[in-house]
């Protein structure tokens, strides 16, 4: 995988949402399995938004301790590039996944200080890349996509054998400094680029773009 500054546009819900990310330049798109997230697709209409992705755009799922059925159900009718594993899947778990449908996998591990990035090496031996986000509050609904971000000083000097993705209260007002503290060459907005939960905006999913792809 070459340095080049990726991005990731997660939790399209439309049509016009999945044009406009990859007008923007977005390298990754992401689509939400999770009922109680408001940007949750039914697998129909992830069908349907998928059609829509151009080769080269990387299409990603994102469940959240998905069973092997849910799996199966999903792969077998959406055309999925990338799974994003966003609860509590253990490492043993990420390497079934892994095995079981043969496409990359991207662990979430959920940062609030420097023992939660710990936990991180577990999943560098079995997922193919990690996706370093805000550990939501308790009282959260979501275990992501809350906007909220965690302190990227934390993220300073750290080198890992895999790539790694920045998430969590990304801005397109924030991802510069983001970028220049943790050194990121990967990073994933949703609630950022919204108008509203599960709309996203045009004008700011270029600016997000536009401002990352900067570095
Ligand atoms: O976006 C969701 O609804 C969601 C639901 C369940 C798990 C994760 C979810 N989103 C992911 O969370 C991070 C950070 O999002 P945000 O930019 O802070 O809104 C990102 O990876 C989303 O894909």
């Amino acid at each position: 995988m070459s340095d080049r500054m990726r991005v990731k546009i997660c939790g399209l819900t439309s049509v016009q949402a999945v044009a406009d990310a990859v007008s923007s330049g977005a390298d990754y798109v992401g689509f939400v399995f999770f009922p109680r997230s408001p940007r949750h697709l039914t697998l129909e209409q992830a069908a349907e938004l998928a059609s829509d992705v151009p080769d080269g755009v990387v299409k990603v799922a994102l469940t959240v301790d998905a069973d092997d059925a849910a799996l199966d159900a999903l792969l077998a009718q959406v055309p999925i590039d990338m799974l994003q594993l966003h609860g509590h899947e253990s490492p043993a778990r990420v390497a079934e996944v892994r095995a079981r449908y043969g496409l990359p996998v991207m662990k979430a591990v959920g940062v609030a200080d420097a023992d939660d990035l710990l936990d991180l090496d577990a999943y560098l031996a079995v997922a193919d890349q990690i996706l370093v986000d805000a550990k939501p509050p308790k009282t959260a609904v979501l275990p992501g996509g809350n906007g909220l971000s965690f302190d990227w000083r934390l993220m300073q000097g750290r080198h890992w054998s895999k790539p790694w993705m920045l998430a969590g209260g990304l801005t397109p007002a924030n991802v510069a400094r983001a970028i220049e503290l943790t050194g990121a060459r990967q990073v994933d907005v949703s609630s950022g680029v919204e108008a509203s939960p599960g709309v996203k905006d045009s004008a700011r999913m270029r600016a997000f773009v536009s401002a990352a792809h900067a570095f």
